[in-house]
Order: structure tokens, then sequence, then C-alpha cells
């Protein structure tokens, strides 16, 4: 047996990289790692702080070398390693990019660089960045469509939103590539595909950090505000935490300052915002488990589906839901039926001889004993309607992943969902059942 191939020195190989405060497995010796410390160094950045691991919960992300303290500094990546439209316009591409009329969008020009500088390969600069990059993503767009027809349904229409969208990104593009095509040997139509596209946009839709450039002329008038930060962008996201992030205009590094302290061999995390669970699947593709902000939307439909039909003044109700905008954002959160979700339906169970009080509703007051109990009765019922329908679509996706192997990760993203979804909505129907009480 050759030395260190045992089964002893695999254990203690993976000991020594197994943290025992994360569970985390370092991945620094990975290949594209030791290739993108290189290039970061290159270019005068070294991390004291942090290392590539793996996490059970969480995937890839960054790990803490030592213990970090509150306001201290996590990383300092000099503007030199970041990706912005300023690169693209001072590489091949800048020349194309400022004769091309109408002028090309900021979002454009980060994508038509990577999908270059991707099949450029070996011949690319940014080959140690681009390597440590996912393959494919997780964001509904590139779901196959009968995995997106299992969300809940408030999220497949803006999955179908966000795919018309991106489909239409890359066909209002094309005439762009082409006129790229000196710049190539092949035939841009191979290099410029819709897949290499989506790939690009997903990268900067979930990889970038927010960083302002002012407006130039050769872009159009959208925001310029993405820059791609290589190995920072291996952070992971948490909603419980809070970070400091910035460009320094001093230092001119992208800092991220710690506002909670860290122990060493933790997973570090910053915030991406304090995005529901539809956002971060839809912007981001993954769900995140216990997240605070998650909540169950209420389409409109549900919203009425228990009230009597025969409600003369029904219509003229959901007008004034509607111009008063809380017909939309109606919600099941950890803490109950939103206040806007309790007072729409307030106003809607009101009685005819209540009706002249709406606006009392809208502001707060409470009208009589006969609505409050009317409306959470309505509410409760919406909230069990949710509860079986979250069982029998977990029942309808656990089937299908035993069908459907190659698609299993796709589906236990909508699984994890799901289940989250349930225990909100368990959560909401304990609420209500107290708050019933009070009338009963
Ligand atoms: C900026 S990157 C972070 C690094 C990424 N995990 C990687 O391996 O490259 C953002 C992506 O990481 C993943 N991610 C971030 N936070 C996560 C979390 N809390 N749980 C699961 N995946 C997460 C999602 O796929 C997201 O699109």
């Amino acid at each position: 047996m050759q030395k260190g191939r045992g089964r002893t020195s695999r254990m203690r190989r993976r000991k020594r990289f197994k943290s025992s405060e994360s569970g985390g497995v370092n991945e620094s010796y990975k290949s594209e790692f030791i290739a993108l410390r290189k290039w970061l160094k290159d270019r005068k950045f070294e991390d004291t702080n942090l290392t590539p691991a793996r996490f059970p919960g969480t995937g890839r992300g960054l790990m803490s070398k030592t213990s970090l303290q509150v306001g201290q500094m996590i990383i300092s990546l000099p503007e030199s390693c970041l990706l912005t439209t300023d690169t693209v316009i001072r590489s091949y591409l800048g020349a194309y990019i400022t004769k091309w009329q109408p002028p090309p969008s900021p979002l454009l020009a980060l994508c038509t660089f990577l999908v270059s500088e991707k099949h450029a390969g070996d011949q690319s600069p940014w080959k140690p960045y681009l390597e440590t990059l996912p393959e494919a993503y997780t964001c509904p767009v590139c779901l196959e469509p009968e995995v997106v027809n299992l969300l809940p349904r408030p999220l497949i229409t803006k999955a179908q939103e966000q795919r018309a969208w991106v489909q239409k990104f890359f066909t209002s593009s094309r005439d762009f590539f082409l006129s790229l095509q000196p710049l190539f040997s092949q035939a841009v139509g191979s290099i410029f595909t819709y897949s290499a596209l989506l790939w690009a946009w997903c990268t900067v839709n979930t990889r970038a950090v927010y960083l302002r450039h002012r407006q130039r002329r050769c872009f159009s008038v959208e925001p310029d505000t993405c820059a791609l930060a290589p190995y920072l962008d291996l952070l992971n996201h948490s909603p419980d935490v809070q970070v400091k992030a910035a460009f320094n205009e001093e230092t001119r590094c992208y800092e991220i300052r710690a506002a909670s302290g860290y122990r060493k061999h933790e997973e570090v995390f910053i915030c991406y915002g304090p995005h529901d669970n539809h956002s971060l699947l839809l912007e981001y593709g993954f769900v995140s488990t216990g997240n605070p902000h998650a909540c169950v939307y209420v389409p409109r439909d549900i919203l009425v589906k228990y009230l009597p039909s025969a409600d003369k003044q029904m219509n003229k109700k959901i007008s004034i839901l509607k111009d008063h905008g809380f017909i939309d954002n109606l919600t099941f959160g950890w803490d109950g039926p939103s206040w806007r979700l309790l007072t729409a339906l307030k106003l809607l169970c009101l009685q005819a001889g209540e009706f002249t009080c709406w606006k009392k509703v809208l502001l707060g007051e409470i009208i009589s004993n006969t609505n409050e109990k009317t409306s959470l009765d309505i509410t409760q019922k919406i909230c069990s309607y949710f509860i079986e329908e979250s069982n029998a679509m977990l029942q309808k996706v656990s089937h299908m992943k035993d069908e459907e192997v190659a698609l299993i990760n796709h589906l236990t993203l909508v699984e994890t969902l799901w289940t989250e979804e349930l225990k909100i909505l368990q959560a909401s129907a304990a609420v209500l059942s107290n708050l019933q009480t009070a009338f009963t």
C-alpha cells in the first residue's frame, strides 16, 4: 500500500480538514483555489482570515481561519481584482461597445465579457476566477418547466416573467453579438448561445456585489451597479447576520466588516438582503431554512375563496382594496397572518350595514366583534387550505423524486421551499387559534 493512501491516513486527513465548529470541510487544497489564490496574490490580495470550505447545510462557502471580532475587517479586496464595466471597456470589447447603437446595457457588457472569457479558456487572464464559478445554476429560469410548475403559484408567475425577460435579453442582444465577429475565429452564433448568456446572466445575478458607477454615454441608462468580486463571492447568505460592505474610495478596496463575531472554523456569512424564500429562490437559486423573512403569499382568488358569493358589495370591496394597495403581498408569516392580510379580510367580511366603515378598517379600527370573528374564521380557513395544498405538493414532489432521478437536486430545492411554507402555515394556524379563542 502506498504511503498516505490507507484508511488511517484518509481518516486523519478528513479529521484535519473537518472543523468541529461548523462541520465545514476545508477545500483550500483544491486546484481551483490554489490557482485563484495565486491570481489574487498577483493582484496584491492575500487572505488571512478566511478559507474556502464545504458546509453541510449551505454547500461551498468561506470559513474563518481564526476568531473574528465585531467590527473587524473580514475581507478587503483590491479594485484590481474586481470585474466591472470598467474592466470590459478597457478590454478588446471596449471599442465594439463604444460604437454600438443603441448603447448596450452595463449588464450586457458584463455578460458578454464573461461568455467571451469563458470561451477563451486557457488564454483568459480571468481563467482562475472563471474556474471557481458554478457550471450551472438553480434559479427557476434554469429549471425544467415541470419543476417550475411545482412551485407555489405566485412564484410560478415570477419565474415565467424572469424566463421571458432573459429570453428577450438574448434575442435583443443577437445583433450586438454579431458585431463582435471580427474578434473570433469561430461563428459568434456558436459562442454567444442562449445557454452561454443564461449562465453569464445567472453568474452576475447571483454573485455580483453592489458597486455604483457613474453613468457613461457608451452604456444605456440602466444603472451600472454590479461588480463581480472573485473569492469574496464565495460568501454565503444568512438572514441573521449583519455586515458592513462597501467600496472604500480611499483604500480602493471592496471591504466587508463583521457586525457580529465569529469563532474559529465557523462559516462566515454576509446578508444579501431581507429576502423571503421566493425571492431567494428567484434571484439566487436557493431557499433558506428558518428564514425570518419567509412568508406564504395569498393570491387574489384564494383571498375570496371562502367569502359568501352572494355578497352584493364584493366588487366594490375588491376595488377599494385595489385602490388602497391592499390586494397584493398579503401573507402568512411565522408570527401569523400579516396585518395587511387581516385588514383586507376584515374589509371583505364587513356586513351590509357596516360597509360605510371601510375607511376605519383600513386605519386599523375594530368595527364589531362579529367582523373580528368572521374575518379570523375566514383567515383560518385560508390557512388550512394552504396547509392541505402544501402537504399535497410535498407528496407530489416526493413521487417525482422517485421517478425523475435526474431532477433530484432541483426537486429537493422545491421540497425545501414547500416544507418551509408548511412550517410557516402551521405556526400561523396556532397564532390564529389563539386569536380565535378571544371570540368564543
Ligand atoms: C455569492 S454565491 C456564494 C458562494 C456559492 N455557495 C459558491 O459555491 O460559489 C451565491 C450562491 O451561493 C448559494 N448560497 C448562498 N447562500 C446560501 C445558503 N444560505 N444556503 C444555500 N446556498 C446558498 C446560492 O447558490 C447562491 O446563488
